[in-house]
């Protein structure tokens, strides 16, 4: 086996969202109990993984929903003795600015002819596709418990399928969908209002994003009981890192002699907490936080050549809860009493004012959206912008109370993509960068996982351990 390196000092997390929270996990699992790792965040532990409380109760406002297939986020429930919950599975219809297009039914066979009625069987075809990308996604739950790593997004996704599979970045989903023969009907009825809801865009977005939010179709999806970010404060436990709450300012290499007498290259990392401006030292330094357009205020000083600006931004979207009487008329033409639909989303129009809008429970509920006398529900809307008073009035026919919270959510998906790299420097890993793939929480913790092999076999000079090709024939036959 490989000879060892010493394992570094000190490793330092810039963010402890579940990307810096996972890879404070494999990092410990990689370097063993002696190396001290240190967590900066400047918010809440959990970043885009945290909840809104309306009337005492607490709701999702960010990160909601998980595959059942995303096997690093189940791993960490199971490990971290949390508990998972189904998501409701409420009746949905799309809704277009003038009626509903679609609408499902309670009854299962009923559904399917109406799918069929409406589009054959593009709805089967649609899933007989996602259901291959993902096939071929799974593959990396394999690499990584071979402890493979890649150096790059597109290495990582070419190792899962080859270059059809990374060249779906180059592509729009409109474009790979209309190739494979999908009618414009189901693209905007069925596709563009799946993508208005997951990432607030349209079927502008390259393909594999667009195959990763069709994935929210399938059933089994859940959630973390008492909220996903639960996740993020179990992983931060149980990696035994040190949390400190302050806002990474800049990042700088320099020379320190350590206690060895060595002189040794480290990144020096200057943050404020409080009022005051404090530095300390590292090995390595991952960063678990976007830098798109300056998001998260750190500075690379004195690189050369300088550490790359990502200009790519990040969409805005506000999540609203509101307590209230649905006002149904807005999308049909049925009372309340009659309309029967917990979700309902939207076509790409310019005219609507909300992306989608649906009933919720609370993180401490059972998941199924409390039942009611009066017609009452918690509804979550997600939109563009901050509804107005009058908007909102719109959408209920009385509400007792509302509160909001803005984002900047995930980047806005134009093809064809060019991802950061995750080396931004020789100990300097990028954890965020995976984003420009898909961002959801296992994209996170996947680019996590990956992130601490890296550092982890760049540190030992394993380099046969990083973008190994033919990957998925050399695992096969292992057991
Ligand atoms: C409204 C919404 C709905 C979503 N729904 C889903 C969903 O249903 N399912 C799903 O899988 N994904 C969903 N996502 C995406 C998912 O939430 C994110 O992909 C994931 O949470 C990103 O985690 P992260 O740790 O990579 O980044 P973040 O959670 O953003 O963590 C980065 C952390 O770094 C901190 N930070 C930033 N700058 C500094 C600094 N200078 N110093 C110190 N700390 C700093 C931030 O405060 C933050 O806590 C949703 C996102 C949003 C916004
Ligand atoms: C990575 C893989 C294979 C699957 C992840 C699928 C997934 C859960 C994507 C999340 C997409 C996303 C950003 C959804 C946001 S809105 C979700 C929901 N409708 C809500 O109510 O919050």
């Amino acid at each position: 086996s490989a000879e060892r390196r010493a394992p570094p000092d000190k490793i330092a997390i810039i963010g402890a969202g579940i990307g810096g929270t996972s890879a404070a996990y494999y990092l410990r699992q990689k370097f063993g109990k002696d190396v001290k790792i240190d967590l900066f965040e400047r918010g809440e532990v959990g970043g885009r993984l945290a909840t809104m409380t309306l009337q005492g109760q607490e709701y999702e406002a960010g990160g909601s929903i998980i595959h059942p297939l995303n096997l690093h986020m189940k791993r960490f429930v199971k490990d971290l003795g949390l508990s998972a919950v189904q998501s409701s599975g409420g009746l949905m219809g799309v809704y277009n600015g003038e009626t509903l297009v679609f609408e499902e039914s309670s009854w299962y066979i009923i559904n399917i002819i109406k799918l069929i009625w409406q589009y054959g069987f593009q709805s089967l075809r649609m899933h007989m596709w996602v259901e291959d990308v993902l096939d071929k996604f799974m593959r990396i739950y394999r690499y990584q418990s071979h402890d493979y790593a890649f150096s790059s997004v597109e290495n990582l996704l070419h190792s899962l399928g080859g270059d059809d599979f990374s060249g779906m970045l180059n592509r729009t989903l409109l474009e790979t969908l209309q190739k494979a023969g999908f009618s414009e009907k189901f693209l905007d009825e069925i596709v563009a209002p799946v993508m208005r809801v997951n990432y607030g865009q349209s079927t502008d977005v390259h393909g594999f994003v667009g195959a990763v939010s069709l994935t929210c179709t399938d059933s089994g999806l859940w959630a973390v009981e008492g909220g996903n970010k639960l996740v993020c404060s179990g992983l931060l436990k149980a990696s035994k890192s040190n949390l400190i709450s302050g806002s990474v300012m800049s990042i700088e290499e320099k020379t320190r002699t350590k206690q060895t007498g060595n002189p040794t290259k480290m990144y020096e990392v200057v943050y404020q907490t409080g009022s005051e401006t404090r530095s300390d030292f590292y090995d390595i330094v991952l960063v678990a936080t976007p830098l798109n357009r300056k998001m998260s205020g750190i500075t690379f000083l004195n690189f050369d050549p300088p550490i790359e600006e990502f200009h790519q931004y990040y969409e805005h979207i506000v999540t609203t809860l509101v307590k209230g009487k649905l006002n149904s008329t807005t999308f049909s033409s049925r009372a309340l009493d009659n309309f029967g639909l917990s979700t309902v989303l939207t076509t790409d129009n310019s005219d609507l004012f909300i992306n989608s809008i649906e009933i919720v429970s609370s993180v401490r509920g059972n998941n199924h959206p409390q039942s009611s006398t009066d017609g009452t529900h918690v509804w979550k809307i997600f939109s563009q912008e901050t509804l107005t008073k009058e908007q909102i009035l719109k959408l209920f026919l009385s509400y007792d109370d509302a509160v909001k919270r803005q984002w900047l959510a995930y980047p806005h998906y134009k093809p064809p993509e060019k991802c950061p790299s995750i080396i931004l420097h020789d100990r300097l890993y990028y954890v965020s960068g995976i984003e420009c793939a898909a961002s959801a929480m296992e994209m996170s913790a996947i680019a996590a996982h990956n992130a601490a092999l890296l550092a982890y076999h760049r540190w030992n000079g394993h380099m046969h351990m990083i973008d190994q090709e033919g990957l998925y024939e050399k695992l096969k036959t292992e057991l």
